[in-house]
């Protein structure tokens, strides 16, 4: 893919997942478009007015974000180019002259207010959340009064909101805390594998009967082919049917991933390709003799052989 012109992130300007943007090579002069949401950063690169979009996918505590991994479910046409790991730590902020006392509301994003459940029963107990759009979101919404006294934000707030002050900072209960995200383009060839790549999926059963699970684990476990994150979400159309959205170990032109996929979809009624890409920690899959590419190459050649009627060796 050409270099992105223009991108799409959650805004507004400030939140972590800006912060993500700054991993990606190449993005100095490209347009950077701040949107209420990830579905609206998504539906953008697919209907062509922004060229990739920046989305958190996963939380270290909080596990994965799920209307990011319903958007990409959904929405058809996307590709994950890279994935990015921000450390993610929280600061509680309030209009400067607040106290600890004067707060009965807390303005914050879900994943945010989740992270620092340890240090609110401690030090703030009872006290109610009022859901936010973003990290940033949640801060602005205390200037000029609102329903909140105080917000769960960035570190890096007072760059980006005036007339506010920290009260308490690094208030998440793991300071190691991360967030992972992707950044999404259009679908197009995917590129080469680097040797330390993930391939990323969204998978439906063909029904619920027993063993159906484990048949699509099989397609995975036989080719050795490793996976990192395997989560069910509701297809929507009725109750106790879901999707798999699932991370494999390896690059879709890696024999043992390639055959792994002609797998699922022999027998999954819908199987969405959502890419492969660089893995952000670099970790190279180790691979045993019998899944390498070589060896589907030997396979091959020796079924060739069998069918042009050689003499086996
Ligand atoms: O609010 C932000 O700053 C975001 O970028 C969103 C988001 C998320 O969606 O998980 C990103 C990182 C943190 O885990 C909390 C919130």
């Amino acid at each position: 893919m050409s270099q992105p012109r223009v991108v799409t992130f959650l805004g507004p300007r400030g939140t972590f997942t800006e912060a993500a943007l700054e991993q990606v090579p190449g993005l100095e002069d490209a347009e950077r478009v701040p949107v209420a949401n990830v579905a609206e950063a998504l539906t953008a690169v697919a209907e062509g007015r922004s060229d990739a979009a920046m989305i958190a996918i996963e939380n270290s505590i909080e596990g994965g974000v799920t209307a990011a991994q319903d958007a990409l479910a959904a929405i058809p046409g996307l590709r994950i180019l890279s994935e990015h790991v921000v450390s993610v730590n929280f600061s509680l902020v309030a209009p400067a002259g607040t106290r600890l006392e004067d707060i009965t509301v807390i303005a914050a994003h879900p994943v945010a207010w989740a992270q620092c459940t340890g240090w609110l029963q401690r030090e703030l107990p009872g006290r109610a959340h009022l859901p936010a759009a973003s990290n940033v979101t949640a801060a602005a919404e205390l200037v000029g009064g609102g329903a909140a006294q105080a917000a769960l934000s960035t570190p890096t707030i007072g760059h980006w909101v005036d007339g506010l002050e920290v009260l308490a900072d690094r208030i998440g209960d793991n300071a190691d805390a991360v967030t992972r995200f992707l950044f999404v383009g259009r679908a197009g060839a995917p590129g080469e594998p680097t040797g330390a790549d993930k391939t990323s999926l969204v998978v439906e059963l063909p029904s619920d009967e027993a063993g159906m699970l484990l048949d699509m684990l099989e397609q995975f476990a036989t080719r050795g082919v490793n996976l990192s994150l395997i989560q069910s979400r509701p297809i929507g159309d009725r109750l106790g049917r879901y999707r798999f959205v699932m991370d494999a170990s390896g690059h879709i032109r890696d024999e043992r991933v390639a055959d792994a996929l002609l797998g699922l979809k022999r027998f999954s009624p819908k199987v969405t390709f959502l890419g492969s890409y660089p893995r952000a920690d670099g970790q190279r899959s180790e691979v045993e003799r019998r899944y390498t590419d070589a060896s589907f190459e030997d396979a091959r050649d020796w079924l060739r052989g069998l069918l042009a009627g050689e003499p086996e060796q």
